[in-house]
Parts: structure tokens; C-alpha cells; sequence
């Protein structure tokens, strides 16, 4: 990146574990992470390594056993849940491998939801989520419920209901994970160019390697701790 970087959000010192009797295991050792505004970003790793923990952690979905997780310097996990529950909606957009569609809402429902939520104009939100729908290539298929639609199909609702109240963060758990070559490199572009249009900033954790090597970064995860990668291009 040319531009000055911002921070958008700072993983310190943040560890994870769990007890069990008197087992206990160490899925994250004091992961530092700085993640900066409209940047897109790839975590990539073994199976196991704890990437979807770290995704989970950055965004409300867990807590932390040590450290802090800040949003434009605010600690997360000192909000409220009812706080939370706002960031999430608000600031953040959630991208996973199964979608988590609405199974009886359309398309355009299932976009616009974030948006109902919010409290916003239910037409706009509509109409919201129709150009985002269009965006994403689905402007044929707003009233098919996910049923009647192609896992990729799908994926692509699931990014722009990600994106429909113009998040800072979209963290993304495996977005290309079911998709053939084809589908996975359209996702890869939706991202680049949402990511420029919107200034979005995102984190994919990805076993998908072209996908991650296209990303302005890329850090490995390796046994609970996060490694800069080789091959950053963008530092
Ligand atoms: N409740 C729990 N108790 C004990 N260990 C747990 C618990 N939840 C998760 N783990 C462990 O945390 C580790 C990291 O899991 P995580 O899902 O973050 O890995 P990952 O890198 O995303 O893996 P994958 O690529 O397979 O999705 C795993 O070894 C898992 O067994």
C-alpha cells in the first residue's frame, strides 16, 4: 500500500485456551496483529493451527483468555453484549464457508436482513440489497430462496449481505472453500473491488493458497502462533 496506513484493528498479546480436567491446550500464544483500514489480508495455516479462532476473536464471536482486541482503539470485549451485538452489525461483516443463509428468505431478503436490523428503510434496504445482488452477478436470482440456488450462488449472497451496511471489517472463514477455480477467482475480484469502492477492510483465513497469494499480506498461522509469511507484497 502507497497510502499511510491506519489501524483499523489491533490484536495484542491475545492467547486462547482451553482447560479440560486436567488437560489444558494452548490454541493461541500471544498473537500481535495489526490489521489496517481497507487492506485485505490472508491468514493461512494447517488445519488445527487456530486460524478460525483468531477470525472468531476479532470479531466478538469468542473471548480471549488473555489480551486485547481493539476496533478503532476500542476494546471489544469490554462493550456491553448488547454493544457487541451493534459492532457486529454495524461494523463488521461475517463471510463463512456455509454461508448461514435464511433458509426461507430470498436472496434479497437474506442481504437486506443486516440492514432490517439495523432499523433501516425496509424499500432502501430492498433496493440496497438488489444492487449489491446485481454487483455480485445475482440480479436474475433475488426472489430464489438459497435452496434454488448454487453453492457459489450462495457464497455470493452471503458477501453481499456481508457488505450491505458497509462494514469496516469483513472476516471471511474459508469464502472459496467449496467453490471451483472459476467461482473462487470471482470472489477473489468481488473482494478486491468492494474492498476499493467500500475502503473495506479484509481478513480471509484461507487453505486456499492462489487466493491468499493474491491478498495485499499474507501471515501463516503455525501452531497457536502467527508468522509473517514470505512473499508479503505489499510491505
Ligand atoms: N472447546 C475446545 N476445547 C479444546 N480445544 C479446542 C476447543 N475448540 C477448539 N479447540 C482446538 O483449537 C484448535 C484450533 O482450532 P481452529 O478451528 O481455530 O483451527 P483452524 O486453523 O481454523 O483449522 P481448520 O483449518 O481445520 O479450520 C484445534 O486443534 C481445536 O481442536
Amino acid at each position: 500500500m502507497t497510502q499511510t496506513k491506519q489501524v483499523l484493528l489491533q490484536v495484542n498479546h491475545v492467547s486462547k485456551h482451553y482447560h479440560d480436567g486436567e488437560v489444558t491446550t494452548h490454541v493461541l500464544k500471544d498473537v500481535n496483529l495489526e490489521v489496517y483500514k481497507g487492506e485485505q489480508l490472508a491468514i493461512v495455516g494447517s488445519s488445527g493451527s487456530g486460524k478460525s479462532t483468531l477470525l472468531h476473536l476479532m470479531g466478538t464471536l469468542d473471548t480471549p483468555s488473555d489480551g486485547k482486541v481493539l476496533l478503532d482503539g476500542a476494546d471489544i470485549y469490554q462493550l456491553s453484549a448488547a454493544k457487541q451485538a451493534k459492532l457486529r452489525n454495524e461494523d463488521l461483516g461475517f463471510i463463512y464457508q456455509f454461508h448461514h443463509l435464511l433458509p426461507e428468505f430470498s436472496a434479497i431478503e437474506n442481504v437486506a436482513m443486516p440492514a432490517f436490523i439495523q432499523g433501516k428503510d425496509k424499500q432502501q434496504s430492498l433496493q440496497n440489497a438488489k444492487v449489491l445482488l446485481e454487483r455480485v452477478g445475482l440480479g436474475h436470482r433475488l426472489q430464489h430462496i438459497p435452496a434454488q440456488l448454487s453453492g457459489g450462488e450462495r457464497q455470493r449472497v452471503a458477501i453481499a449481505r456481508a457488505l450491505i451496511n458497509q462494514p469496516k471489517l469483513v472476516l471471511a472463514d474459508e469464502p472459496t472453500g467449496n467453490l471451483d477455480a472459476t467461482s473462487g477467482e470471482t470472489v477473489y475480484q468481488l473482494i478486491r473491488e468492494l474492498a476499493q469502492q467500500f475502503g473495506t477492510a479484509f481478513v480471509v483465513v484461507t487453505h486456499d493458497h492462489k487466493l491468499a497469494a493474491k491478498m495485499d499480506r499474507q501471515l501463516t498461522m503455525k501452531d497457536g502462533v502467527l508468522q509473517v509469511a514470505a512473499g508479503n507484497i505489499n510491505e
